[in-house]
């Protein structure tokens, strides 16, 4: 079945059509690690899961490489400023090399939370200098680059399609910016090597051709993608935000140095808004996914209630909405469980059922609709063996983990562990009328001991 995806350099939808036979190559742009992740990066994540996902489902192995950027992010995207690790290592009082180890873990820790799958390439910026290095020569060598005080440029004016991704209007940019240009000689020029403060020592940074400073932010994604995946590769993603100037950079390079504009299929997830505003780390009031479950919300949730709403349409977070779709995955999972209790032998998929949540998945990622058959299956006719079985292949996609779901375990009260013990020292007495006595004021609470080789246990009736 052919799969739609929208694409953003060609701003429409086309029919994907891998450029290998063997893998199909998934860069993700990763987070920069100087804080935890918010609830509205987790969401491009998700996106980007849901998209892995959905090629696996239709038969394509995936290369998926995620990034972390640990060094050279700066607080301004217009290369000015400090870098957000030195920043963040400063606030935490922590190294920024403490603080990327730190905030990386609590990434993965995030992701397996929220049952992505692993990506099979993790890489850090850190690891890659001299990747990058080789690359920026590269790019020198052939002519697109300049040196100003602070660093190695990019001159955007040597490429006749700098900013199609975008659709960037090049000329008004220059008229506004040209006050605040610098030593640049465009404004949308952008450092691909920027040199240590004269006098200063920063926490992270090298050695270089162009002297001692630390790599700009776009040029890791170019070098690593290209190492790890092809200078030429099927989709890159990220958040929208990332269309005007990271991924136009980095399409900016690797066209420089390779001929080929990086990526067949450019793909964006649309942002979590909170009070209409964008949720940001750098306005440091923000969501995560523990402030989630320290509400007593399951993360799960939070996925589920991100496949409500499509990738490309910003999601409002409110607490009703996450409440609302804790109620949904909880009735999905009591669905489930009785189709397991109730499914004496193995089935096979309805066949009409998954074909209808086949076409909404390749229909660029139509989750909602997906999710819709999901609940028309749930109410239908058919054999609790085979709700399950289709629910297990739809799972493969929603990534809800419904298979390994159990009911939490019901909390005991202390009244009932004390009168437990009781019977137990009646027992250990050969006190047996006052044991049986208390096992029947037990039941009566409605819970059952029963007494095992290891000691005892106790059951609700
Ligand atoms: N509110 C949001 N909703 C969805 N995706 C987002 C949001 N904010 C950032 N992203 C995406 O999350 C990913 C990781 O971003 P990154 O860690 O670089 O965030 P950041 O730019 O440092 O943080 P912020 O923009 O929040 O200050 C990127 O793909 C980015 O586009
Ligand atoms: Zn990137």
């Amino acid at each position: 079945m052919d799969i739609l995806l929208y694409d953003n350099w060609e701003r429409k939808l086309r029919s994907f059509q891998p450029l290998r036979q063997d893998w199909v190559g998934l860069y993700c742009c990763g987070p920069t690690v100087y804080d935890y992740a918010h609830i509205g990066n987790l969401r491009t994540y998700l996106f980007e899961d849901v998209l892995r996902r959905t090629l696996e489902f239709n038969g394509h192995t995936v290369r998926h490489v995620i990034n972390i950027t640990d060094v050279g992010h700066l607080v301004s995207d217009a290369d000015d400023g400090e870098d957000k690790m030195e920043k963040g290592s400063r606030k935490a009082g922590e190294s920024a090399w403490d603080i990327a180890e730190r905030f990386t873990v609590a990434f993965k820790q995030d992701l397996h939370s929220l049952n992505m799958l692993p990506p099979q390439i993790w890489c850090k910026a850190t690891d890659h200098i001299a990747e990058q290095i080789a690359f920026i020569s590269t790019i020198e060598e052939k002519g697109y680059t300049y040196i100003t005080a602070d660093g190695v440029y990019f001159d955007t004016s040597k490429q006749d399609n700098y900013g199609y991704l975008a659709r960037l209007n090049r000329e008004g940019q220059e008229a506004g910016k040209r006050v605040a240009l610098g030593d640049k000689r465009n404004a949308t020029d952008f450092a691909l090597w920027k040199f240590s403060p004269a006098g200063e020592t920063r926490q992270m940074e090298w050695d270089s051709p162009w002297g001692r400073g630390f790599p700009g932010w776009h040029i890791e994604c170019s070098a690593m993608s290209a190492k790890y995946l092809e200078p030429w590769f099927d989709i890159h993603c990220g958040g929208e935000d990332h269309i005007p100037i990271h991924h136009t950079n980095e399409i900016a390079q690797t066209e420089a140095c390779y001929g080929t504009r990086l990526a067949n299929f450019w793909m964006h997830g649309y942002f979590l808004q909170i009070d209409a505003g964008k949720m940001s780390k750098s306005s440091g009031d923000f969501l995560r996914l523990q402030t989630l479950i320290d509400q007593r919300m399951d993360p799960l949730a939070y996925r589920y209630l991100c496949l409500t709403a499509h990738y490309r349409s910003q999601l409002n977070f409110s607490w009703e909405a996450l409440t609302a779709a804790q109620t949904a995955l909880q009735r999905l999972r009591d669905n489930y469980l009785s189709w397991a209790g109730e499914a004496d032998t193995a089935a096979e998929p309805d066949a009409g059922f998954t074909e209808r949540f086949h076409t909404e998945i390749n229909a660029d990622l139509n989750l909602p609709r997906a999710l819709a058959v999901v609940w028309e299956l749930a109410k239908s006719s058919l054999s609790p063996a085979v709700k399950k079985a289709t629910l297990d292949r739809f799972d493969l996609v929603l990534g809800l983990d419904l298979q390994n779901w159990q009911p939490p375990q019901q909390i005991i009260p202390d009244e009932v562990h004390a009168l437990a013990e009781r019977r137990r020292i009646s027992r250990e007495n050969k006190n047996w009328a006052e044991a049986d006595a208390l096992r029947n004021e037990l039941r009566e609470l409605g819970y059952e001991v029963e007494d095992t080789a290891g000691g005892m246990t106790i059951k609700p009736l």
